[in-house]
């Protein structure tokens, strides 16, 4: 797999109002779980819609290390990135690399699949962006309480074991909703032994995504998408085909741009019952945002009113979405306070806007913003992928010319952001002044 190149950039420059059709594509935060699921069987699976973004470049390679094939087909049309194929092996390498799983959040979701179907499995500290702690003691809880024992391992991360081989049902509190941890916990019980029932279970769209696919590989999965979820796990699972959910935070990103430039979009995919607390605000702010069963419209005809936002596990608004509404309210009329209640070093990308004009206070894990008729192009750094984006589409309403350097973060979680913003007609490129490829463009 290429490297993406260390240092690229997107240039910018002021745009008029965003008009047309945009799709958001497969999200990030499914597809990297559901491909970390095949591990938990022998057999074929097909996955549609995987994002060609350079996590799921990683995560193929975390697969591939330990003795998976994975295939990216030829795509059907201008729409389809073209299905992952993912052939596992009866005998897999529970090891995934250090080098691998240091650059990727969300490789910690083949601990739970690996201890379920091997016994024993070692995984390096998850990377992934950087906006504070990120601890996964929590991941390690809930696996113990299904029976397995870790140490530290060689060279850092964690070796795991089971004693016995086979994970044991059980009932697990978690002290917090949270996402990863729910993902890993609900895939390593569909192969225990017994029923496991995960209590103040994380509830994203992209949980209930990992539940259907694992059911259609065999498992019996009930309540996915509430607060309580129950497993009765399996002696094995197969292979499966399933098509990926659409990314809200991507959505997020094409409204927010249109908030922002102004015009009229649509986001073909987007899902509105996966996002209505945004929505809410949005509308709230004077974006005129309506869904149907096929997708998102959304019209901004006047300058953004601001608003206060505190991020909170779904169905509230999420993190992810939060460098978006930074932007947002660092050009609309009033005073907005967004409070971060999950990540408190998620505010880097603030100095970054700052640099462009923005008035951005942060008190705490509070950011106190005062809208700004006009921001100033600047050179800035995209310091993780939802910053890089925000600084994108602040770019579009700065005077002048607008550089986001390192804006290889972007492509961990955009499939092509630059070229869907052109499509709307937003003056933005991409330039690699070593003259090397992005790994998203490259075809990942
Ligand atoms: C790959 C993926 O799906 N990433 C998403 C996932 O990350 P991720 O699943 O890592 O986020 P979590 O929901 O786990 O984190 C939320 C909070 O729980 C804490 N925590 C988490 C695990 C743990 O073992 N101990 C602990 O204390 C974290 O420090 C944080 O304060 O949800 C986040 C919150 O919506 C999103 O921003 C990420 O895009
Ligand atoms: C924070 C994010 O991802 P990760 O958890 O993979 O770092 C994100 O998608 O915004």
């Amino acid at each position: 797999m290429p490297e993406p190149s260390p240092c690229s950039q997107v240039v910018v420059r002021p745009s008029g109002p965003l008009r047309g059709v945009v799709r958001a594509g497969g999200a990030k935060n499914s597809a990297l779980k559901l491909m970390a699921a095949c591990l938990l069987a022998e057999g074929r699976f097909v996955l549609r819609n995987v994002p060609r973004i350079t996590d799921v470049g990683l995560m193929a390679e975390v697969l591939r290390a330990m003795g998976a094939e994975v295939v990216r087909q030829e795509p059907s049309g201008p729409d389809d990135p073209g299905d992952l194929v993912v052939t596992v092996p009866a005998a897999l390498e529970p090891v995934a690399p250090m080098s691998l799983v240091a650059k990727m959040r969300a490789s910690i979701v083949v601990l739970g699949p690996l201890l379920a179907r091997c016994g024993w499995a070692v995984v390096g500290m998850p990377g992934g962006d950087d906006f504070g702690e990120r601890p996964i003691d929590l991941h390690l809880e809930g696996l113990a309480a299904m029976g397995a024992r870790f140490e530290t391992a060689e060279g850092g991360g964690v070796a795991g074991t089971v004693p016995g081989r086979r994970l044991q049902g059980t009932t697990i509190r978690l002290a917090y909703p949270s996402h990863t941890v729910t993902d890993n916990l609900l895939m390593a019980a569909t192969l225990a032994e017994g029923t496991t029932v995960i209590e103040n279970a994380a509830r994203e769209p992209e949980v209930q995504d990992l539940a259907a696919f694992l059911e259609a590989m065999g498992a019996e999965v009930r309540g996915a998408g509430t607060s309580r979820v129950v497993v009765r796990g399996a002696r094995a699972l197969r292979g499966a085909s399933h098509r990926v959910v659409p990314d809200r935070v991507v959505t997020a990103t094409f409204l927010a741009a249109v908030g922002m430039a102004g015009g009229e979009v649509r986001v073909a995919d987007g899902r509105l019952a996966h996002m209505e607390m945004l929505v809410r605000k949005l509308r709230a702010m004077g974006l005129e945002v309506e869904g149907d069963a096929e997708g998102i419209w959304a019209a901004g005809r006047r300058r953004l009113r601001s608003v206060d936002v505190s991020t909170l596990p779904y169905p509230g608004v999420a993190t992810d979405y939060k460098p978006f509404i930074v932007a947002m309210l660092s050009v609309a009329e009033g005073v907005g306070i967004v409070t971060e209640n999950l990540f408190s070093g998620r505010f880097r990308y603030v100095e970054e806007l700052r640099r462009m004009g923005a008035d951005v206070r942060i008190e705490g894990h509070h950011a106190v913003v005062r809208g700004v008729p006009r921001l100033q192009g600047a050179r800035v750094r995209a310091t993780d992928l939802r910053a890089g984006a925000a600084l994108v589409l602040a770019g579009l309403v700065a005077e002048g010319q607008t550089v986001v350097l390192d804006a290889q973060h972007v492509d961990r979680g955009y499939d092509d952001l630059v070229g869907k913003l052109r499509s709307l007609g937003a003056p933005v490129w991409r330039e690699h002044p070593e003259g090397e490829l992005a790994v998203a463009e490259a075809g990942w």
